[in-house]
């Protein structure tokens, strides 16, 4: 995995880029491909649709057959009204008689037919696989990106919905973010983004997380005054800290960002009396020294990450898959929940996760407490919710099928954020 070169991308970037009509950051087109200004395959601009690019991939293609076979012949650039920057590659000796013809209609010459693995960005551009994830380099979301897809090119961001934005923007091709932990719970946050944004799940990747209790090099326990982390990790060593490092009295915890922007804080500020819950490749990174390896309450503690795309997956039944869905119901049906599960139970499908949120958009519901008539007896405010479960099966299993339009009847919305392969790897 090689780390991006560019820095931590902040939401500041993200508004400057979509505010910005210069291509400075612009990722370069496939080799020798020129596309029109209005149409190039930027950073920070989506609207290139796939069908033009792929069409723009077979000229790319002709260009290459019309190349070796047409030496003697001049490759004439026409423009194509849009932009004078476009070239139509067509071999002058073709234009009076076939100006539709890209390339002389030799078997020789045709371009290859566009494969799968072409359309692949890692195999197709030449370039990793750009992957964003929340936190500074050493963070444990580098981690589970570069485990996810190993040779990518990880892409620090600021928040998680950088990292979302990033991918829709085309500043990255994949997110990989944190949802749950065995030890501390769900990421709610990545919860709520999940909603708000239109990614899909394409893959799961679980971590082990080790945690290290890290201060400047000759800093001894006894000088800390205050422990620094993302607030998953702090709760994730609460226990450990309080009774068998004994920093409870006097000693502060305080929530930052990521678990390697702490260390990365601490050593930049030369703090004697702050120490940061980190990895240990956080501790190489920023020069700092471990005081106590292993930290974490339970020596089981996995992190559960999320790979996100801008395009969903074909669902599959040739290995274990996961389906994750969010549903809401708008009628004060308590028996909601319980109609879902049976839909899953019925059809042996087995629930992995279950979560609920509040309905952000209307999170309280004033219902009279004895019926719809009698209002007599006064009225309770209920809290509406939203409900995310993962299930194990494929969208390609008829069960599932069927088990969603089952709920899709009672439910008044209902999305599939995505059928992708369970993570079956023994978590490292
Ligand atoms: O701060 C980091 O290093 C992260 O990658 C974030 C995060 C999280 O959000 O849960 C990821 C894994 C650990 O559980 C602790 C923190």
């Amino acid at each position: 995995m090689a780390a991006a070169t560019g820095g931590i991308i902040s939401s500041d970037v993200i508004n400057q880029a979509l505010k910005s009509t210069d291509n400075n950051h612009e990722r370069k087109p496939p080799m020798g491909l020129q596309l029109p200004a209005t149409k190039r395959l930027g950073f920070f601009r989506c609207s290139y649709a796939r069908t033009n690019w792929l069409s723009s991939c077979a000229i790319l293609s002709g260009r290459v057959a019309a190349d070796h076979s047409e030496k003697s012949s001049p490759i004439t650039s026409v423009e194509d009204g849009d932009s004078s920057e476009t070239q139509q590659l067509v071999p002058s000796s073709q234009q009076e008689s076939s100006s539709l013809d890209l390339m002389p209609m030799n078997s020789r010459n045709l371009p290859r037919p566009l494969t799968i693995t072409d359309l692949s960005p890692v195999a197709m551009h030449g370039f990793p696989l750009r992957v964003a994830y929340q936190g500074v380099p050493g963070a444990y979301s580098e981690a589970a990106a570069g485990k996810a897809y190993p040779d990518c090119e990880a892409i620090p961001c600021e928040q998680f919905e950088v990292a979302f934005e990033a991918v829709e923007l085309w500043v990255a091709d994949r997110a990989v973010l944190p949802v749950e932990n065995s030890l501390g719970g769900s990421i709610h946050r990545n919860y709520d983004l999940l909603l708000r944004h239109r990614l899909h799940i394409v893959g799961e990747v679980k971590l082990s997380v080790r945690h290290c209790l890290l201060a400047l090099p000759g800093v001894k326990k006894e000088e800390l005054r205050r422990v620094i982390s993302h607030p998953q990790a702090l709760s994730q060593c609460e226990h450990t800290l309080t009774n068998e490092l004994e920093l409870s009295a006097g000693v502060a915890r305080e929530a930052v960002d990521d678990t390697a922007g702490a260390a990365e804080y601490v050593a930049q500020n030369g703090l004697r009396d702050t120490a940061a819950i980190a990895s240990a490749r956080a501790a190489e990174l920023y020069g700092m020294n471990i005081l106590a390896d292993g930290i974490q309450d339970d020596s089981g503690n996995v992190t559960r990450f999320v790979m996100l795309a801008r395009e969903p997956i074909i669902p599959k039944t040739d290995r274990p898959f996961k389906t994750s869905i969010v549903f809401a119901h708008d009628k004060d049906g308590t028996s909601i929940l319980f109609k879902v599960l049976s839909s899953f139970a019925f059809r042996d499908i087995q629930l992995t996760k279950i979560e609920s949120r509040p309905q952000r958009n209307r999170p309280i519901r004033v219902v009279n407490v004895n019926g719809d008539d009698d209002v007599n007896l006064g009225t309770a405010k209920h809290f509406e919710y939203i409900f995310y479960i993962d299930f194990a099966a494929s969208m390609a299993e008829v069960r599932a099928q069927n088990a969603l339009s089952e709920i899709q009847e009672f439910t008044s919305f209902l999305r599939v954020l995505g059928s992708y392969p369970m993570d079956i790897s023994p978590s490292d």
